[in-house]
């Protein structure tokens, strides 16, 4: 379970002065759903995830993570999460098995039961054929396999993916897909950061949309539907945000992605 409070980070920008990147955000996140954060670059996303996983220290407000908090109990909250981005690193002198084993022995799980979850967990994702296949010798789709077995390897409760499916071709990205929906139906609790409507559309339970460093509207994509009486995602961000009328309205996001 996942409780974000009033969830405010700054930071201080030698060119914007005093930046508000995440401005009273909150969100509650159940295990055995996808709750999904939609939102274009430079929405706040990503630092509201790398508050989540104990990476950045919030502003003000506070997050939980299994009744864990961020700021008081962060070794706890490690546990509790597993985190896969575009840009997990897979380090090219070691294989698929080994980098995954690794991460285990970092969370102190015993070899015994560390073979036996991997053995698993290896199966389950389709790694069988890249046991042995050096990082560097890995295509995109291998290393983002392995990025997932690495988060998953401690059983955590909790998945956060931030743009997973970034730079994936339509194979690759709908395999990912796939497997995130398997691991709500065991019962993760999962959060799942995106701009591209129609994959949050796809998989999440819940969706909060989030421009500018607000949620502007959050609830089941049926009630969101109804709330703003339109028919899909990305109408409803629309008819929130406004048509743009050029694109200095995103220049901040435009920032952002070249940072
Ligand atoms: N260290 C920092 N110092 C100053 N501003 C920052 C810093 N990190 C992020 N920002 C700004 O905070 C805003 C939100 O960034 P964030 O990466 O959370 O957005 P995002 O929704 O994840 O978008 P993206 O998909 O581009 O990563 C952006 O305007 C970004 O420039």
């Amino acid at each position: 379970m996942i409780h974000v409070r009033e969830l405010v980070k700054a930071y201080d920008d030698l060119r914007r002065g005093k930046f508000v990147a995440v401005d009273h955000v909150s969100l509650f996140a159940m295990p055995g759903q996808i709750y999904g954060l939609l939102g274009p670059n430079g929405a706040g996303k990503t630092t509201v995830l790398r508050i989540l996983s104990t990476v950045l220290k919030p502003t003000s407000g506070s997050v939980q993570v299994n009744g864990y908090d961020v700021v008081m109990e962060p070794a706890m909250v490690r546990r509790q999460i597993g985190f896969v981005s575009t840009n997990t690193a897979v380090y090219e002198r070691m294989t698929a098995w080994e980098t995954v084993e690794y991460f285990g022995r970092l969370y102190g799980i015993e070899k015994d039961q560390l073979d036996e979850r991997m053995n698993t967990i290896f199966r389950r994702l389709r790694m069988d054929e890249m046991r042995d296949v050096l990082g560097s010798k890995m295509s995109t789709g291998m290393k983002q396999k392995v990025s997932i077995a690495r988060a998953i390897v401690h059983d955590p409760p909790v998945l956060v993916f931030d743009e997973p499916t970034l730079g994936l071709d339509v194979f690759v990205g709908r395999a990912l897909l796939q497997i995130i929906a398997e691991l709500r139906e065991q019962g993760k609790c999962i959060i799942f950061s995106s701009h591209i409507m129609r994959e949050v559309e796809k998989l999440c339970d819940q969706v909060a949309i989030m421009y500018k460093g607000k949620i502007l509207a959050e609830g089941s994509q049926a009630e969101l539907r109804d709330r703003y009486s339109q028919p899909d995602l990305e109408e409803i961000f629309f008819h929130l945000i406004g048509e743009p009328e050029d694109m200095a309205d995103y220049a901040g996001a435009e920032q952002s992605e070249n940072a």
